[in-house]
């Protein structure tokens, strides 16, 4: 019988990967890994520092050059992990709109993909561990045991997104973005993600239109359970 050392889950913006990853590795007693903090890290950085998001170079030395320290919550706020940089709490700070309108273009700079990459291969064959991303399955570990695919339409992606922040900040909240806005800031990531965030060709692909957050997980508990 054979345990799953890496399970991988991929997928575009809003998918529903941190909700599922967060959960499978809790109902498997795995580590969790969320590598699109990572890249929101350094993008909160390169902001904090005015740096150019066309600058290739730079913002690869700035990746190459500062620690991230992802740790277990231990503050009951709601979050999943504690993302820390040059000694800043910055888990919250990395969902800011802002943050989530400069991280792809930065993700889709080489030099930053290579440094990050090389630290979520340490992180990954460590094993025993959910990772969720864009391109774990297909490019940082392609020797994961399982690769799940999620994904669901444009539009009941931002729905979803765009209901966890009535949620979050109250539905006459004047900072509230609109559906359309929502829908257009996913899309826009969708785009620019497109390149690295291919489907692995042994990947099982789950589209969550229809399905509940459960029912995803079920599926992919049967999957995990047809591994071993
Ligand atoms: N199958 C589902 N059905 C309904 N809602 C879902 C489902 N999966 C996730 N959600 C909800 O959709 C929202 C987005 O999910 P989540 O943050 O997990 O997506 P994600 O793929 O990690 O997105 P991102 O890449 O932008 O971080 C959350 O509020 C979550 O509770
Ligand atoms: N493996 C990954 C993970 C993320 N990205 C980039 O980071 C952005 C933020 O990711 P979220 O999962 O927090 O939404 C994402 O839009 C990608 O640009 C990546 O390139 N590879």
């Amino acid at each position: 019988m054979r345990e799953p050392g890496c399970i991988a889950i991929d997928g575009p913006a809003g998918a529903g990967k941190s909700t599922i990853g967060e959960h499978l590795a809790r109902r498997l007693g795995y580590l969790y890994c969320d590598t699109g903090a990572m890249y929101r890290a350094i993008a909160w950085l390169a902001l904090q520092k005015g740096i150019d998001l066309n600058d290739g170079p730079t913002l690869g030395k700035l990746a190459e050059q500062n620690t991230i320290l992802i740790s277990k919550p231990e503050i009951a706020d709601g979050r999943q992990y504690t993302v820390i940089i040059q000694g800043h709490d910055i888990t919250w700070d990395i969902r800011s709109t802002q943050v989530g309108r400069a991280v792809s273009p930065i993700s889709a700079h080489p030099q930053v993909r290579s440094i990050l990459i090389a630290q979520q291969r340490t992180i990954g064959l460590q094993g025993h561990i959910v990772m969720v991303g864009r391109d774990i399955g297909s490019v940082v570990m392609p020797d994961a045991d399982l690769k799940i695919y999620l994904t669901a339409s444009l539009r009941e992606r931002a729905r979803r997104r765009h209901t966890e922040m009535v949620e979050r900040m109250g539905e006459h909240n004047p900072a509230l973005p609109s559906l359309e806005e929502v829908m257009s800031d996913v899309e826009r990531r969708d785009n620019t993600d497109r390149k690295n965030m291919q489907p692995a060709q042994d990947a099982i692909i789950i589209e969550t239109d229809n399905l509940g957050i459960e029912q995803v997980l079920d599926k992919i508990c049967h999957y995990v359970e047809g591994n071993r």
